[in-house]
């Protein structure tokens, strides 16, 4: 067996303890000196190089990860520790000050940031800890990789490390500094679950992408180039031009997904990767692909974090750095590559030949029913229950957990608290001079954010509205009423079924929108992409055209089917009243949308509402009870049925010239004028509605739902 060990490369190392730490502290302690070195090379490069301006400073090294990783792959290469090997130094360079941009390119390689945590802890609730003090460190140029059994604690660490949750006590340190806001902009998180718009390609979606997040310095179409470099670097030059794909429409594969979703993260070329299971679900030769793209990104000087679910052995052995997690403690925190030989040291190993991350997640597990357990262990057993295969039956989940913390505790955690701590170093410029830069000089102006965000929107719902299903269902109504209404002139029923149809159409079509891109605008707001106003202000934009061509079409069929009043302004009359009608019936639909951001209960209250208005609304009754009568005057319904009546059913004041219905006690009762208030009645609901929609929006708590 023990050759069999060998042969596999983690055999048992028998009497002394391996101490993974200890093997890193010089090469830690090199990283730190190298850092500084870089940044000071970075500080001492020509004074013209770092006046390329404050304004420029960001934007100018995120064209130039390029030309530096170009550089990279073909005149050097930034070693572990983040530091490049250049191929060309900042004199090689003329002192043109066009050329300013050039030479900060070749200069800037990604801020390197080193991560360094201790005695981390996170609460939930009262005394429910999901982290009891973890500790350990990442560099730039290493994947550090956090494993453990499901539930073991590793999405919560991710996320008190890249910032997203805070922590209940310990410390995190960005190159010796705590997390500050403008390190927001250095860390990009790839969640777990991939959230894209299904039908925008490859290419739009980190078009698009790089259109909002990348700082107004670049042109339009440095950002585009941008883009598509990513999408180079990713290897997806194949896809560009598919769809994303989702639940209901087929796509590209899973891991070309989980590509995209990575391009989004380093469009903005972050020092610190944070990723959330980025393999899962996916076979083990695409996720050996992703953890080798993730490699490569590290050799860029990043510092790459992520949680692992199950690696395969090929994948385990691309690792740098490992956290063992186990119940929301530590078992082990080292170099990968040293796992197998620490646990051997302490007594446990595999008697079989297996997959070393199957065997740490078993172990973190504490299921050591093949392997042998260490003789401490063996004592304890044989003490508490006196035989062997009582023994053996006896052991817990939780003796096996204390032996493998009482021996992390003695053995690693003590060396990671001697490391020395990376020496406070300056992350950006907005450190170096707090309150000096302009956040609002990242972001592009409200206006281009407004019109990317329709031209995205709406290239996103074309597909959407105009569904297979949708058109069948407007189409259909409008045919089933035509010929139900054949030839009836103008009838008050059919001025009823328009009235009903489009008051609930739009608006069961308008609750859905912000309640399903909830985790969209969630996660883009939390990273700053563009202001709420302007995503809001688009998403009412767009949507209108489209919103407006179905009725039309059924307008079209039915006022011709039924024989309305032919004259065009009565045509054209009708037309802008069922157009309000929609809008305003939007305008609620956003905001019960907005205000419970879940479907189910949104159309719940939809259902009410919308049968409240039309019971007031005059169709079926038209005795409302005199303490119920105000609800008609906030109901679309009520002020679209008396303008429809109104167009079909004109009366003059010349009682000789009038038409005999005039007369009947139905269009007498309902006191039709002009139709002015009603007009003005359907501009304050869809001005009102929508604002209340924004308010809603406003006041959710979106990074909740991220
Ligand atoms: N906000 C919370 N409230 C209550 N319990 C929580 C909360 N966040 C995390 N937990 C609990 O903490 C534990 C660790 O959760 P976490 O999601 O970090 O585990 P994980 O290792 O990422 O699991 P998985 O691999 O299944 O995603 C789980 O038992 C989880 O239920």
């Amino acid at each position: 067996m023990e050759e069999v060990n060998k042969e596999l490369g983690y055999g048992c190392k028998s009497s002394s303890t391996v101490n993974p730490e200890d093997n890193n502290n010089g090469e830690s302690g090199k990283t730190e000196q190298k850092m500084q070195n870089l940044e000071m090379e970075t500080d001492n490069s020509p004074k013209g190089n770092l006046m390329c301006k404050t304004k420029s400073f960001s934007a100018s090294f995120l064209i130039n990860i390029d030309d530096l990783v170009d550089n990279v792959s073909t005149t050097g290469s930034f070693d572990k520790t983040g530091n490049a090997a250049m191929g060309q130094s900042p004199s090689d360079h003329q002192e043109d000050p066009d050329s300013c941009k050039l030479k900060k390119m070749q200069v800037e390689p990604t801020l390197p940031i080193a991560l360094k945590f201790q005695e981390v802890k996170y609460k939930v609730y009262s005394d429910k800890y999901v982290l009891h003090g973890i500790s350990g460190s990442a560099h730039p140029g290493e994947v550090l990789a956090l494993m453990g059994p499901s539930g073991g604690g590793k999405t919560s660490l991710l996320n008190l490390l890249s910032g997203r949750v805070k922590f209940t006590s310990g410390s995190i340190a960005y190159n010796g500094r705590p997390y500050t806001k403008s390190l927001k902009r250095r860390i990009g998180f790839v969640t777990q679950d991939d959230v894209l718009f299904p039908h925008l390609t490859v290419k739009e979606t980190l078009t698009y992408a790089a259109l909002l997040r990348l700082p107004n310095i670049l042109t339009r179409e440095q950002k585009k180039e941008r883009a598509m470099k990513v999408i180079t670097e990713l290897g997806l030059e194949r896809s560009q031009n598919s769809v994303i794909g989702g639940k209901f429409v087929r796509g590209i594969s899973g891991g070309e997904r989980k590509r995209v979703c990575i391009g989004h993260e380093i469009l903005l070329n972050p020092s610190l990767l944070f990723l959330d299971e980025p393999t899962s679900g996916l076979d083990s030769t695409t996720a050996l692909r992703i953890v080798q793209i993730l490699q490569n990104m590290a050799k860029t000087g990043k510092t790459i974090v992520t949680t692992i679910h199950q690696p395969s052995s090929r994948l385990f052995g691309k690792f740098d750095r490992l956290i063992l997690l186990g119940k929301g403690s530590s078992l082990y925190f080292g170099k990968a590559s040293e796992a197998m030989s620490y646990f051997s040291s302490i007594g446990c190993h595999p008697v079989i030949a297996m997959n070393p991350a199957e065997f740490l997640i078993d172990l973190a597990n504490g299921n050591i029913n093949d392997k042998p357990f260490p003789s401490e262990l063996e004592e304890k057993f044989l003490l508490e229950s006196g035989s062997l295969e009582r023994k053996k039956e006896g052991r817990s989940y939780t003796d096996i957990h204390e032996y493998l913390l009482k021996a992390y505790e003695k053995n690693v955690e003590s060396s990671i608290k001697k490391t020395k701590s990376v020496q406070a170093i300056t992350i950006d410029r907005e450190m170096e001079f707090p309150g000096k830069m302009n956040p609002r000089e990242w972001e592009a102006t409200w206006g281009e954010q407004f019109s990317v965000l329709v031209s995205r929107s709406f290239k996103e719902r074309r597909h959407q509205y105009f569904s297979f299903m949708r058109i069948t269902q407007v189409v259909a109504t409008a045919i089933i009423i035509g010929l139900l209404w054949w030839h009836s002139g103008s009838s008050l029923q059919q001025a009823e079924d328009q009235a009903i149809f489009w008051g609930f159409f739009p608006l069961f079509t308008a609750i859905f929108t912000f309640p399903q891109e909830k985790v969209m605008l969630a996660k883009e707001r939390a990273v700053g992409m563009y202001r709420l106003s302007a995503y809001f202000a688009a998403r009412n934009i767009s949507d209108l055209p489209l919103d407006l061509i179905l009725p039309t079409i059924f307008l079209v069929t039915v006022y011709f089917m039924v024989g309305l009043k032919l004259s065009f302004a009565a045509f054209s009359l009708t037309m802008l009243t069922v157009f309000l009608s929609i809008v305003a019936a939007q305008g609620l639909g956003l905001t019960i949308g907005a205000a419970f951001m879940d479907i189910k209960k949104a159309t719940t209250l939809a259902s009410i509402t919308i049968m409240t208005f039309m019971l007031s609304g005059g169709f079926f009754l038209q005795e409302v009870p005199s303490f119920m009568s105000w609800v008609r005057y906030i109901s679309f319904n009520y002020h679209t049925y008396r303008l429809l009546l109104r167009i079909q059913y004109p009366c003059s004041s010349d009682s000789d010239s009038e038409p005999s219905y005039c007369q009947s006690p139905f269009i007498t009762n309902l006191r039709l004028d002009r139709g002015a208030k009603e007009v003005v009645a359907m501009m304050v609901m869809i001005v009102a509605y929508r604002l209340l929609a924004y308010v809603f929006l406003r006041k959710m708590k979106l990074s909740k739902m991220a």
